[in-house]
């Protein structure tokens, strides 16, 4: 038999190399399908859009194109491999926006990781795109490109590892803590990862309700606390007076794990020393903190999800950018406000206390599925995440004060 390795760089490979293509819009089929598409023709858009920028939403593909723009920092959990290597990422981020939200997207590998440089690269090239996409870009970085590029640009521009996580996190905690029979503002809460993900995620839980005093951060040297001189910026805003020091400490009596790190760094021990009806989150990818079959074997109680297509619950981001994008685009929003975060957030999870369609259960070989512990968040297949997502992102947007079009008919 095949293995997953096999077969994945075969799927890679054949029949013809990458995932994702261009394909044209418009009839080429005669000399006047050419002299409309090319030169004469052509000159007619470039003159409106020279009159007038906005123009490029009418005659171009930039309105619902977006990039997926990475420098090869942080990509998955495999670390710095560099622009180039990062690349199947890029295109697979691109084959999700497209097949679940109908979104164009060009992969952009850029081989610098200077902040500056790498900013003017996309400042650069944005006119071309209806939103940016910043993909795979490592922490404490990321937080300065994506605040800086959001500013210069009247276009979305959307760190996904941070705000897509986040939003998929808070929408899957809400439902495992119910089910679990918790409340966010009461629960002990363990972060493994103070970089992009983990931060951002844990500012939005934050904003939806969590204690910060109840929240431990760790990251690859220990709990952030307050007698640790190294820490930066974003990480100081995390660090608590606290004697507990190792992630093991930090695991003690915890209701709730999230693992935004690397494979294979919460052992059974730490997960016996959680409370009674913990949630882990073991979220990095491919290989999660801990892998989910031990837990299971280790605690019934536990409620356990991972960013993974191979495993129950899977939380991942998949189950946010496109159709954050899609609502954003559709109203042609300046940028991706919390206001549209909240409103994924509440929509996705509302959307997992519904039965699951057939189509979903035969995309993934199950007799039955429905809400608990096996079951929190949609699956990406679900095309009720397309029908509202989007109108709840696109009213969010236009509630707040930063759509340009009013909602699709
Ligand atoms: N399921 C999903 O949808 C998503 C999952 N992820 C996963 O989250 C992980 C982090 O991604 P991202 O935030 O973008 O990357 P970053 O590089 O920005 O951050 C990584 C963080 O993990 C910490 N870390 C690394 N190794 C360890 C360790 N052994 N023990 C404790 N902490 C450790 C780092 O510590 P330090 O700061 O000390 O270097 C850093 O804080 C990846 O595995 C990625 O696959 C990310 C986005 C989405
Ligand atoms: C899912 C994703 O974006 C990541 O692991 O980086
Ligand atoms: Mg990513």
């Amino acid at each position: 038999m095949s293995t997953l390795k096999e077969d994945a760089l075969k799927y890679h490979a054949e029949p013809r190399p990458g995932k994702i293509a261009t394909h044209i819009t418009k009839p080429t089929a005669t000399q006047r399908d050419l002299a409309l598409a090319y030169s004469p023709g052509v000159a007619e858009p470039v003159r409106e859009i020279h009159k007038d920028p906005e123009a490029a939403y009418l005659y171009t593909g930039k309105g619902n194109l977006v990039a997926v723009i990475s420098d090869g920092s942080a990509v998955l959990g495999l670390g710095n491999v560099g622009a180039l290597a990062g690349k199947p990422v890029m295109e697979g981020k691109g084959l999700l926006f497209k097949r679940f939200a109908d979104i164009d997207v060009f992969d952009i590998e850029v081989a610098t990781q200077d902040v500056e440089e790498f900013i003017t690269v996309v400042k650069n090239i944005a006119g071309t795109f209806g939103g940016i996409n910043l993909e795979d870009i490592s922490a404490p970085r990321c937080f300065e490109i994506e605040k800086r590029l959001q500013a210069m640009l009247d276009i979305p521009v959307f760190h996904d590892d941070q705000h897509g996580t986040a939003v998929i996190i808070a929408a899957g905690l809400m439902n495992a803590l119910e089910i679990q029979g918790k409340k966010i503002g009461d629960v002990n809460i363990v972060c493994v990862g103070a970089g992009a993900a983990g931060i951002a995620s844990m500012n939005l839980l934050g904003a939806l309700g969590a204690d910060k005093q109840k929240l431990l951060m760790v990251d690859s040297k220990g709990v952030l606390h307050t007698g640790r001189t190294d820490l930066n910026a974003f990480k100081r805003e995390y660090a608590v007076d606290t004697d507990k020091h190792t992630l093991a400490d930090a695991c003690r009596d915890a209701d709730v794990f999230i693992g935004l790190s690397g494979p294979n760094i919460m052992s059974v021990d730490m997960l016996n020393s959680m409370a009674a009806n913990p949630v882990v989150f073991a979220l990095s990818n491919p290989d999660p903190e801990i892998n989910p079959s031990v837990a299971l074997a280790a605690r019934s109680d536990l409620i356990i999800a991972t960013g993974r297509s191979d495993y129950p619950n899977q939380i991942n981001n998949v189950l946010c950018f496109p159709f954050l994008f899609r609502g954003a685009l559709d109203v042609r929003a300046r940028c991706i406000n919390i206001e549209m975060l909240k409103a994924a957030v509440y929509t996705l999870a509302k959307l997992a206390r519904e039965p699951v369609p057939q189509d979903v259960l035969d995309a993934y070989g199950l007799e039955s599925l429905s809400f608990g512990k096996a079951s929190i968040i949609p699956k990406p297949f679900d095309a009720r995440l397309r029908e509202r997502v989007p109108k709840a992102v696109a009213q969010a947007a236009i509630d707040s004060g930063v759509a340009r079009l009013p909602l699709p008919l």
